[in-house]
């Protein structure tokens, strides 16, 4: 099995791209795992607590089951990934049965910050966007599909998001084997993922 990492900044484009590089590729052999599906569950806060948690740290998210994961899947066996509410800031009941592939691409702001999981990664990229263009995005986005006001996310991005991008998400870019610059689209960029990825199902 051959790991892919994909990491960058909120609105950088990682989600775009994992289908960029997914749409020709046989659907069979190649699998997704987002770090999203991994913030932790937070059962025990209000609704009101919740949407307080600073959801950029790493301590948001639940590294040990994730890095579990990832290693069931090289082991051959199938996982259950969470489903994770944008709307409620919760892990929902829900599971999606994943099955390990030829190609496993995880995909996550915070993933390349943690060793053990940083470890499991056969190539590792960094997508990157100016921040004026993630902001952008990030807001047409939240508010289109994940039930934000504008308010919302501007807060959000001067209290946490800025903060945490610079502190711990721009620095693994240092980790990163390829950086895919994403201010536009990169199909040259993404071919050549695409190849590589060829030559190792091939
Ligand atoms: N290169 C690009 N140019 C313009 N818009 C883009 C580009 N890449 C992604 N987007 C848009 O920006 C938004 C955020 O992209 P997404 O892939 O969800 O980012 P991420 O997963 O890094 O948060 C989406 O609405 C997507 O359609
Ligand atoms: N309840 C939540 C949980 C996370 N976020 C934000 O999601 C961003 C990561 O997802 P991307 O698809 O943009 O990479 C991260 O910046 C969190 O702030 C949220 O808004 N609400």
């Amino acid at each position: 099995m051959l790991v892919i990492g994909i990491a960058g900044g909120t609105g950088s484009g990682k989600t775009t791209v994992v289908h960029q590089i997914m749409s020709e590729l046989p659907e069979t052999e190649v699998g997704i795992i987002s770090q999203d599906s991994y913030y932790k569950q937070n059962d025990h806060l209000s609704f009101e607590e919740r949407a307080l948690i600073n959801f950029d740290h790493p301590r948001a998210i639940d590294f040990e089951l994730l890095t579990q994961h990832i290693k069931q899947l090289k082991e051959g066996k199938n996982i259950n990934q969470p489903v994770y509410s944008f709307v409620h800031h919760n892990r929902t009941d829900d599971y999606v049965l994943t099955h390990p592939r030829k190609v496993m691409i995880v995909e996550g702001i915070l993933i390349l910050t943690n060793p053990e999981l940083r470890n499991l990664f056969d190539i590792k990229i960094y997508v990157h966007a100016d921040s004026d263009e993630r902001l952008i995005r990030r807001l047409k986005r939240d508010i289109a599909e994940r039930g934000r006001d504008m308010n919302e996310v501007l807060s959000r991005y001067q209290n946490t998001l800025k903060p945490m991008h610079e502190q711990f998400i721009e620095p693994t870019k240092a980790y990163a084997d390829i950086i895919i610059p994403n201010d536009t689209y990169n199909t040259v960029a993404i071919d050549i993922v695409r190849t590589v990825i060829n030559e190792k199902i091939s």
